[in-house]
């Protein structure tokens, strides 16, 4: 049977009308559903491991908005939990976790096999949203890239400039380098058993790359990235990959011939005409509209949404914020951006 899901057809190298459409963070605190749900499941970690609150906030802006495609609902961070790191979230602030800063920190992490004790309540919520998404709808997986992944579990939280990571990779290169393997061997085993329950695309989210440079950008980001995707299409090569080395610059221009991913997701700091010249000629991209008109909506919403299904026009593109929607981002400006899209 041919292809009828919008996303899927795109990720292949078709090009449509109107764009594959949805939104980072689509399940999230702009949306009182959303909330609601997420304070039934006690906070947010419990919302994660709750298969069926997890389907269910994974649904909520399929049946608002019907996007093409629903994303997984779970974290990053949830990996380094499954390989012994302990992992909090403080209200109004964000993640915690213990920090890897010498090799006994680093020999108390569990083995990559261990890691699908943690994560199985997970891969439920797959195999549940297989069951519930309407026909149309992509599920897409995900997982975090090794570096970004590396950076909160170094430092314990999130950090303006990666600084902690930086300082281990610099000054401790065979540590940093055991604990990149460690998250890129556990990545691929948890991107195939999503695949294995049910997701249909995967995604890698590399939110730090743009902190890599040179030599360290070729050997953390697109490295364990190339190492991932093989390995995913040696188990499953009709899943597609989308990869998201956000703030690259130009680290996005070769990313996808060296990476080997289907599509590369962009943020907001390039514009969709360089991307379309630089990125889109080597295949599918998907972005970027700025999160910011979520919150401010009105005409630049609408003119900025036109400028960049128009310049993406010409291959194939899915469109998606540069950077997950914000939590005060109004509802009624992710409608005016999916009927500007899909007004033709
Ligand atoms: C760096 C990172 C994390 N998590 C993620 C990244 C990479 C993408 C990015 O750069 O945003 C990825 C992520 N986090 C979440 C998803 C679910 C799928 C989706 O809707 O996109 C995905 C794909 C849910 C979430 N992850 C988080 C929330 C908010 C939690 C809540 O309900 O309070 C959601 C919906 C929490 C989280 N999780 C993380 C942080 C730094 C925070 C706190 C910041 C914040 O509160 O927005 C780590």
């Amino acid at each position: 049977m041919a292809e009828t899901k919008k996303l899927l057809r795109v990720l292949a190298g078709e090009v449509l009308d109107t764009p594959p459409i949805w939104m980072m963070r689509q399940a999230g605190r702009y949306l009182p559903e959303y909330r609601a749900t997420r304070a039934q499941a006690g906070d947010f970690l419990s919302l994660c491991y709750n298969p069926e609150l997890a389907a269910e906030v994974t649904l909520q802006p399929i049946r608002r908005y019907g996007f093409d495609a629903a994303i997984l609902f779970a974290d990053i961070l949830l990996v380094p939990q499954a390989l012994g790191a302990d992992l909090w979230f403080e209200t109004g602030e964000g993640p915690r976790l213990s920090t890897i800063g010498s090799q006994a920190d680093f020999d108390r992490l569990k083995p990559v096999e261990a890691i699908h004790e943690t994560l199985a309540p997970i891969y439920e919520t797959v195999r549940i949203l297989t069951r519930e998404l309407p026909a149309e709808t992509a599920l897409i997986g995900f997982a975090g890239a090794p570096w970004t992944v590396a950076t909160y579990m170094i430092a314990g939280r999130g950090t303006p400039d990666q600084g902690p990571a930086h300082a281990l990779r610099e000054g401790h290169p065979a540590l940093f380098d055991a604990l990149i393997e460690r998250l890129t061997a556990a990545t691929i085993e948890y991107l195939s058993a999503q695949i294995e329950a049910g997701a249909e695309v995967v995604k890698i989210f590399d939110s730090w790359a743009g902190s890599l440079k040179g030599e360290a950008f070729a050997r953390y980001a697109l490295e364990p990235c190339r190492e991932i995707t093989q390995a995913l299409k040696a188990r499953h090569p009709n899943i597609p990959v989308i990869g998201f080395p956000r703030e690259a610059g130009e680290g996005y221009v070769g990313f996808a011939k060296a990476t080997g991913v289907d599509c590369v997701a962009l943020d907001n700091s390039v514009t969709p005409d360089w991307a379309a010249a630089h990125v889109q000629v080597d295949g599918c991209v998907q972005g970027n509209l700025a999160s910011s008109h979520m919150v401010t909506g009105g005409q630049a919403l609408v003119d900025e949404t036109r400028r960049i299904v128009e310049a993406f026009s010409k291959g194939p593109h899915i469109f998606n914020l540069g950077h997950g929607i914000t939590p005060d981002a109004d509802p009624a400006n992710v409608q005016l951006m999916i009927d500007t899209v899909r007004e033709g």
